[in-house]
Parts: C-alpha cells; structure tokens; sequence
C-alpha cells in the first residue's frame, strides 16, 4: 500500500513540477520531492516483495505440514480408496500453488485492487469525463474476463488432477519395476505415464492459451483507454476544457492504471490454479482419519500378556464388497501360541487387521483384555500390540532406523539380545557399517528371509504384550525357521502369540490352532485334536502343511 501511495503522488508531484516550470518558479523542491518518493517507491517495494514471499513460504509450509500430519492419521478405508502418488502430488506439488495464491493472487488482488481504487478516485478529481472515457473500455474488458476467467479454472483443475494421475502411475512402476521389467512391461507402463503427462500438458497449455487471452485482453483495454483519453482529452484541451498540464496528469494516471489493472488480473488469473490446488487439497483434508493423539508409551517389560476374543464379528471391506467374516468368534487366552490356519482368503489377516483396528467390524465385539477395542484409545491399544505383516515391510533408511522404529527408546543391549534370537547378528557382523547399513526403497539390498527377520526383530524390540505375526517364517531357510520357531516359543511364554501359519511345523507346536473357512471359524483345537476331528485340517495337514514341513 505504501508503494501503491507513494506511486500515485508521482503524477500529481509532476504536475506541479510542469506549472512550476510553465510559471517560471524554482523547481528544486518539486525535484527534491520527486525523487524522494521514486526511492521510497524501489525501497518499500523491495521489502514488501520479500516480506509477501515469506509469507507465501509459510503459507506453503502451514499447508505441507497440515496435509502431511492428516495422511498419517488416514484410516485404512480410506488408503485403500486412494493413490499414494496421487496423495504425494497434493502434497508437494498442489502445495506449491499455494504460494502464487498468497503472494500475486491474495496480496495482488487486495493492494492492486485498492491502487485501482485510489487511483480512479484521484483520476475523477483530475477530469471526470476522461474518467468515464476510461472505465467504458476498462468495463467492456471485464465482460471478456468474466467469459474467459472460468476455463481456466477448469483447465487447471484438470491439468493438476493429471499430474495426480502421473505421480500415482510412477508410484505404481517404481514401486514394482522389477515385476515391470520381468514382465516386459516398460512401452505399456511408458505410454501410460506419457499419457498422463502429455494430459496435463494439454490442460496447461489450455490454461496457458485462456490466461494469455484474459492478459492480453487487459493489455489491449489499457492501450484502448490510453488512446482514447489521448484524443478526447485533446479535443477538451483544444476547446480550453482542461490544461496541457490536466492531461499530461491524467495519462499518466492511465499509464498507472495499467499495472494495478494487470495485477489483479493475474491475481484472478492465478487464484484459478491456486482454488484448483486448494480444492485438491481440501479433499484429501476431507478422507475419513484417525482422532489426532499423542503416541502411547509402549507397555513396560513387566506387564501381563494380553486376552483376546471375537465374539460373532462380522465384516466386510466395503459396503459393496462380500462379507469377509461372516460371525467369527474364538477366544485366545493369555500367554501362549495360537495359530490361524486355512485355505487361502479365509480371513486370517483379516482377523490382525481388526485386532489393530485398521477396519471396524459391523456387528459383534473384540475385546482385549475383556474390554472392547472400541473403548481403548487408539494409541494404547497400539501400543501393546507388535504387528509382523505378511509381506514383513521394511522402510528405506539403515537397519537401525527400521529395528528401532517401533521403539526408538530400546537400548543397545536389548537390541544384541533380539539381533542374537532373530539371527540377525551374523548378517549385521558381516556388513561393513553394521547397523548403520542403509536398505535401499523397501529393503530391496536385504534378502526376503532377511527382511522378515527384520520385521520380527522390530516387533520383538516392543516388548508386545499381544504379537501378531502373518506367515512371518515362510520365507526363511530350515535352520532359521526352526531358530525363529523357538524364540517364537520363548516369546510365547510370557507374552500372547498369534500367528497365521502356512507351516506344519509352526502349527504342531501351538497350543491351539484356530480352523478358518470361508470366513467363519470352523475348529479350535491342538494339531493331535484336529487331525482326529476336523477333516479340513487333516487334509492341510496332509497335502499343504506336509509338503512344506521338515
Ligand atoms: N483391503 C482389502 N479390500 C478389499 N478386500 C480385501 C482387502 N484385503 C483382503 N480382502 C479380501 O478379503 C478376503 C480375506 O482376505 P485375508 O487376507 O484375510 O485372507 P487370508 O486368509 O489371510 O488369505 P491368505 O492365506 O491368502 O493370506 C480375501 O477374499 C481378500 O480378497
């Protein structure tokens, strides 16, 4: 505003500077005044440039932040509905368009459009007929505005939706591009992820082609205003209307006129890509999450193990999907192995994922330790639990990042001890920076048997009260499954082990096994009790679990 101000005393300084000189007076003071309002122009303007840009910065970061703490907290649900990529793009590139918003849209449509104000104010004190001459053509232009302003909009939108669509594409190769490569599938993936480019392309180059059009019809409305005030206000000097000198002012108000006009043009112009990220990212703020909530302090190493039951629990992923458990209901006392067995899709992980509450059953009740999960706060309930997934994950970053991170307090000697059970040791004694080895993007530089050992590890390293693991010893060798199957039975003594086994080995030792069938349990029992009772399992036993068994 104050660039704005000093900026429109210029004219009204030059006019006294051109009677000073007409009437034959000093003109230092005028000159004097004048150049002192040029610097303080260059000089406010530089530190309001620098101050708006930090603004627009932070305006970035607030957004970076809100958005990247909501998706941690994402449900499960709505993961499963979204993209990662596409989740990625909003973060750092719809993010990115906020700052052009804060600083040319926001700031440029508040102090150009008050300039423009000012300025049309001072230009009806100067000549209000050249006034109305000039907000004739400048009306006849917003009209052309109003027609073109809503395709960019759209453009944009659409070209920041491909670029979603691209970062889900790439996510989706680089995610898997050994698969890709093994199955010669780089020209299909490639077209795909130009085909996303090339879209947002198109829609760029649309929004280019309406806003070049909106600047230039701004462009061609000022070059009209400025030539009609030429010749109306020359016909008004000619009649005596007005001086040489009211003219000479009031063109170059019009001259001034332009950069106010050409700011709040750009502004409406950039407040189109800017709504269009906005609207992206109010979407991905709107995906159902979890209540925000401090982590919970991991249960101490004297705590009791924990019960479990389902009770009828029946569940569906989605309301147009088939159910997946249709009235499951076992118990698992505290302490001790209880193993899930069952033909594919029986709804084995399903059952860990209901105990972590990734998904909410819709009718019947989970209860840990006699209460119902939906009455544990989320974090604590967390908390007690050590989860092994079935395709044991490991994040990028060093085998330290990944064992600690379900307990970064864990101290050294506790880490030996669990590298030593999960036969770890060896491999970090053979590397040459030991723990501080870095994994590569999802552990690709260990070996799958390394990788669940890993997961189990990190598990082990809380201390759970309840430990689930999901087939976590299908990939290791004899001796390392028969090792993991005795620490896991160790473990069991003192903490609550489930495990979802494909293994006659790991079920034969359980101290009970839990028959899953097309989602309803159809046995509990010890491996000698089903054998005998239950001709399901004694078929896996006998075809499945034995031909994997030692
Ligand atoms: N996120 C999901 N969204 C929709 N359906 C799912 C999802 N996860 C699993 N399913 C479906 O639920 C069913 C049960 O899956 P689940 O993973 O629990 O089976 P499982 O018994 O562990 O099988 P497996 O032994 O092959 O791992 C399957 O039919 C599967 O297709």
């Amino acid at each position: 505003m104050v660039t704005g101000a000093t900026g429109l005393l210029l004219p009204l300084v030059a006019r006294g500077l051109i009677e000073d000189l007409a009437e034959d007076r000093a003109i230092t003071g005028a000159l004097l005044a004048l150049s002192g309002l040029v610097i303080a122009n260059a000089a406010v303007g530089a530190l309001g440039s620098y101050v708006l840009r930090r603004t627009a910065e932070s305006v970035v970061l607030g957004a970076r932040r809100a958005l990247s703490s909501y998706l941690l907290r994402l449900r499960i649900t709505a993961v499963d509905r979204s993209e990662p990529g596409d989740l990625m793009a909003r973060i750092t590139s719809d993010t990115t368009l906020l700052r052009e918003v804060t600083t040319d849209s926001l700031v440029g449509l508040g102090t150009g459009g008050l300039t423009l104000v000012a300025t049309v104010v001072l230009m009806a004190v100067v000549d209000p007929v050249l006034l109305g001459v000039t907000l004739a053509v400048i009306l006849g232009a917003g009209t052309v505005l109003g027609v073109i302003v809503p395709r960019i909009n759209r453009a944009s939108r659409q070209a920041q939706d491909a670029v979603g669509v691209m970062g889900a594409s790439l996510e989706r190769v680089l995610g898997a591009l050994r698969t890709v490569k093994a199955s010669g599938a780089e020209d299909r993936e490639e077209r795909a992820l130009h085909a996303a480019a090339e879209e947002s392309w198109r829609q760029s180059v649309r929004a280019a082609k309406w806003s070049a059009a909106a600047g230039n019809t701004a462009g061609l409305a000022m070059q009209t205003a400025f030539i009609t005030v030429l010749a109306v206000g020359g016909a008004r000097v000619a009649t005596g209307a007005i001086s040489i000198a009211t003219l000479v002012a009031f063109l170059l108000y019009v001259f001034y006129l332009m950069s106010p006009i050409q700011q709040v043009i750009g502004a409406v112009i950039q407040y189109q890509a800017g709504s269009a990220a906005l609207s992206r990212i109010q979407e991905a703020l709107g995906l159902p999450a979890e209540p925000a909530a401090r982590t919970a302090p991991l249960p101490s190493s004297a705590a009791e193990p924990a019960s479990l039951a389902f009770s009828d629990v029946r569940f569906r992923y989605a309301e147009d999907l088939p159910y997946v458990h249709h009235g499951v209901t076992f118990e698992v006392p505290a302490r001790g192995m209880t193993a899930f067995v069952g033909p594919s899709g029986a709804g084995k992980t399903t059952v860990f994922s209901l105990i972590e509450r990734f998904y909410d059953p819709e009718s019947g009740t989970i209860t840990l330790d006699g209460r119902a999960l939906t009455d544990w706060e989320l974090p604590r309930l967390r908390s007690a639990i050590g989860y092994v997934e079935q395709d044991a994950p490991v994040l990028s970053g060093t085998l330290r990042d990944n064992l600690l991170l379900g307990n970064p307090e864990a101290d050294d000697e506790t880490v030996r001890r669990v590298l030593k059970t999960t036969r770890l040791d060896d491999l970090v004694g053979r590397l040459p920076q030991g723990l501080d080895t870095l994994v590569g993007h999802r552990g690709t530089k260990l070996s799958g048997g390394e990788r669940q050992r890993v997961a189990i590890a990190r598990a082990l390293l809380r201390s759970p009260r309840l430990l689930l693991l999901d087939e976590a010893t299908s990939q290791l060798d004899a001796v390392n499954e028969a090792a993991l199957r005795d620490t896991v039975a160790d473990v069991a003594r003192t903490t609550t082990v489930l495990c979802v086994a494909h293994r006659l080995s790991t079920v034969t030792s359980a101290d009970r096994i839990v028959v899953m069938d097309a989602g309803r349990v159809r046995a509990v029992g010890t491996h000698r009790e089903l054998v005998a009772a239950d001709p399901l399992y004694a078929e896996l036993a006998a075809t499945q679990f034995l031909a994997t068994a030692e």
